[in-house]
């Protein structure tokens, strides 16, 4: 695990990518990485997230809480702890709101399945891509401490829990082991919500 610097230099590079690709408009997404000593550096909260610098990535602990007195990070820090609380090995979390994570999100239901993509590789356990997964997608929700609470209840009901999922008219979480792979999986994920978008408006 890195230690500040590093993290507040992988926050701002990935945040500079997400915003080449569309997918943090306005001052939407939030980034965090977990550090070396067990706390999480993520991005404040209101900031456009292509534009950040140092002082753009504060210290919360594993609650959520801000470091140091005063700072604000993330509106929705309590869902980038709850992962990295659920998840020992993930690394870095990424929040984008794109524009086929919005619109598929707002016509399906609980979840959206993905099949028969090369980029199912892209997740952990899938090596062909003659597979297909159920990625969950959640009612949206203002009360951080509750959405958590609905992730985790279907974690809990999962064999094998899939590195991210989506909020319904919101955005998509997405997290890896380290920034490198948490940036692929989310890139991964967002080409397939691509397709499945362009599908639907085949005729
Ligand atoms: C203008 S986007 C609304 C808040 C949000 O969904 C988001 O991702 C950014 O919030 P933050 O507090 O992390 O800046
Ligand atoms: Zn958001």
């Amino acid at each position: 695990m890195p230690e500040l610097a590093e993290a507040t230099a992988a926050i701002i590079a990935a945040g500079q990518r997400l915003d080449r690709l569309g997918w943090v408009p306005a001052t939407a997404g939030n980034i965090s990485v977990r550090l070396r000593d067990g706390t999480v550096a993520i991005t404040r909260s209101g900031g456009h997230k292509g534009f950040l610098d140092a002082d753009g990535v504060i210290r919360v602990g594993l609650d959520g809480g801000p470091l140091r007195e005063g700072d604000r990070p993330s509106a929705e820090t309590g869902l980038h702890c709850g992962i990295y609380r659920r998840f020992p090995e993930a690394g870095a979390v990424l929040h984008g709101h794109s524009v086929p994570v919005t619109v598929l999100s707002r016509r399906l239901g609980g979840s959206i399945r993905l099949e028969s993509y090369e980029l199912l590789k892209a997740f952990p356990g899938l090596a062909t891509h003659a597979a297909a997964v159920e990625l969950p997608i959640f009612d949206n929700d203002q009360d951080i401490p509750r959405l958590q609470a609905v992730v985790e209840a279907r974690w809990a009901g999962e064999d094998a829990v899939l590195p991210g999922y989506l909020l319904r008219g919101h955005g998509i979480y997405v997290w890896g082991a380290d920034m490198p792979q948490a940036l692929m999986r989310l890139e991964a994920v967002e080409f397939m919500l691509r397709c499945e978008l362009e599908v639907r408006r085949l005729p």
